[in-house]
């Protein structure tokens, strides 16, 4: 028998960078990065079938409605469809003053010139050039040697700049990235840039973009944290570049990447909606952008309506964001499993008490009606589910606050429903299971018909009233301490029954004139059993009587 190799001798890990001195592990975010939006681009040129004008039109306004002052628009060098989108984009004036559209190419005069034509007469618009400078890259891709990789840099420059001076009407900014940024050596993405920055001269005033890709992710995020830290520290003229990151999610740690890199001193973030991109995706914006959110910082984009986006972004990219995408997934707010439902109840019932305007709520890292969303869907009911979750569910449904012991004993019903279905219940089914368990719409034994009540000469409450018996109707009355307690005594005297009441809790159902009372009691009967009773009326007097009619009718079984 031949021995098999371990496949994983295949790879090499990837080498540390060497900064002792490291700054960013102990710095945070604190304020919200230039953001650039790159799914027309990025994104689109991944898809299996590219946009067209009517999805990249759709997809462009959305970008606008979220708030994006920074778009890379496309590759207009591809072909027609990408360049006469983005002159329909100029000529018919859709870019907002306060955008500002982005093309790429590569470092090739006819591409850039034609680049410069599809956006000649915006007011301002990014050329962005990029050549990939890593050893593979290098080799395998270019067959050449760094000095003739630096020179493809800086010719794209140089192309940059004569285009530019062919249409003074627009206010051109330049980007260059060295492609490949994450698997080259720090110091010679840094030749590049300078190269690059010799020829196109920027000044703090106007800064040239320096857009340093993990064009494909090969490490873990501290080492492109460290790389951006390095490039930022020894380029020269920092001050005069706006350091931008592009990420990509080979690895699973494209926004971790984004993040590290913006605390490693960078300015700008480039990145997909619901992290489209090449292969794994770019560096998702929604996620980076709602993680400063939820840190108290404003990201200064707006996803308050998150289910518009999603339905755009998967129309127009013909691809779904995943269930368990952050902040957008259909099940990021919803719990199924019983602990994490008790926890959620809790936690929103401590958020009304405390009212400080404090997002804190077990399970929850953010509110999810910031995002437009609902909180009937915060909580599912199936067979992982518990008594919080049932009594969550019926409450959202219902109205119905069930006391803390009656949840108990609801839940076992549930339960029941669930394992035998094998599948999620719905607020109807579990409505239906209430109504039977509690018997409201069973044909009653002992039925109220009409009732009054007044005060003996020694001050107890009498509850005199008519009650339906098996449909023959009944004049009976008893007194007691209370109305609960008169209730109790008419069924001991008048039938026979004998009911302790252990608990007796009432609310509101609703607001306004359509609002009803819920009453709930729990008794005991002779025999030891604890039966419940549900009253629900008009009138919470009459809501609390029928509550006891509701107990001794299941006591009567
Ligand atoms: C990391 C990224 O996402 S970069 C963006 C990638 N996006 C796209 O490629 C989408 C749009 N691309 C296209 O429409 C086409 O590829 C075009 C128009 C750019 C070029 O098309 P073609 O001329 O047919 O070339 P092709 O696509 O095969 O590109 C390979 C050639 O470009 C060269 N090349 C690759 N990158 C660059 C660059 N940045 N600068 C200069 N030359 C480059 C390669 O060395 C190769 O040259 P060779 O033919 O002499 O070996
Ligand atoms: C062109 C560059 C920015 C790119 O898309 C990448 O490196 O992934």
């Amino acid at each position: 028998m031949t021995m098999l190799q371990d496949p994983s001798v295949k790879y090499r890990p990837f080498p540390q960078i060497n900064l002792p001195d490291r700054q960013w592990p102990s710095r945070t975010i604190t304020k919200a990065p230039r953001w650039l939006s790159t799914d027309l681009r990025d994104g689109n040129q991944s898809l299996i079938d590219p946009m067209g004008a009517e999805k990249k039109t759709r997809f462009f306004d959305l970008l606008v409605r979220v708030g994006l002052k920074e778009i890379e628009v496309g590759f207009p060098s591809a072909g027609a469809t990408e360049y006469d989108f983005i002159r329909g984009l100029v000529d018919t004036g859709r870019i907002p003053a306060d955008v500002l559209v982005q093309v790429l190419t590569q470092s090739r005069e006819d591409l850039i010139k034609t680049s410069f034509e599809s956006l000649a007469g915006a007011p301002e618009a990014i050329v962005h050039v990029y050549n990939a400078v890593s050893p593979l890259w290098r080799q395998v891709v270019f067959g050449l040697e760094k000095p003739e990789i630096r020179d493809i840099a800086s010719q794209g420059a140089k192309y940059l700049r004569d285009q530019a001076a062919r249409f003074p009407q627009t206010k051109w900014h330049f980007e260059y990235s060295p492609e490949t940024f994450s698997t080259a050596e720090v110091d010679f993405s840094i030749e590049c840039c300078e190269a690059v920055m010799q020829v196109l001269q920027p000044t703090p005033e106007h800064p040239i973009i320096l857009n340093l890709p993990a064009t494909v992710e090969a490490a873990t995020p501290n080492i492109y944290a460290d790389q951006i830290e390095y490039f930022c520290r020894n380029l020269p003229n920092r001050e005069s570049a706006v350091i931008s990151l592009h990420t990509h999610n080979d690895r699973g740690t494209g926004v971790a990447a984004a993040e590290l890199g913006l605390m490693a001193g960078a300015d700008r973030v480039e990145g997909c909606l619901f992290g489209n991109g090449e292969r794994t995706g770019n560096c998702c914006l929604v996620t980076v952008a709602l993680n400063m959110y939820t840190q108290g910082v404003n990201p200064g984009l707006d996803f308050s309506d998150i289910d518009e986006v999603i339905q755009t972004v998967e129309y127009c990219n013909q691809l779904p964001v995943p269930a368990r995408h952050p902040y957008g997934g259909e099940l990021v707010y919803t719990a199924f499993s019983g602990s994490h439902q008790d926890a959620i109840k809790k936690g929103f019932a401590a958020q009304e008490t405390r009212n400080d305007q404090i997002w804190s709520v077990p399970y929850l890292p953010i509110d999810p009606a910031d995002l437009g969303r609902s909180y009937e869907a915060v909580i599912r009911v199936n067979s992982q589910s518990g008594k919080g979750g049932f009594a969550w569910v019926i409450e959202q449904d219902q109205g119905l606050k069930l006391p803390k012991r009656m949840q108990a004993h609801f839940s076992r019903h549930v339960q029941e429903l669930a394992d035998e279905l094998g599948r999620e219940l719905q607020a109807t089914d579990i409505w239906d299971v209430f109504r039977k368990v509690y018997r409201l719409d069973e044909p009653q034994h002992f039925q109220l018909v009409d009732w009054d009540e007044g005060r003996a000469a020694d001050g107890t409450r009498v509850f005199a009233g008519k009650i339906g018996v098996d449909g023959q109707e009944k004049s009976v009355s008893g007194r007691g301490n209370g109305l609960i307690s008169s209730v109790v005594a008419t069924l001991r005297d008048s039938f026979g029954v004998a009911l302790e009441v252990r608990d007796y809790t009432e609310h509101a159902l609703g607001t306004g004139s359509d609002a009803r009372a819920a009453a709930y009691v729990e008794c005991v009967t002779a025999d030891g059993r604890t039966v419940w009773g549900v009253g629900i009326d008009e009138d919470v007097a009459t809501a609390s009587v029928r509550a006891v009619l509701s107990a001794a009718n299941t006591a009567a079984l």
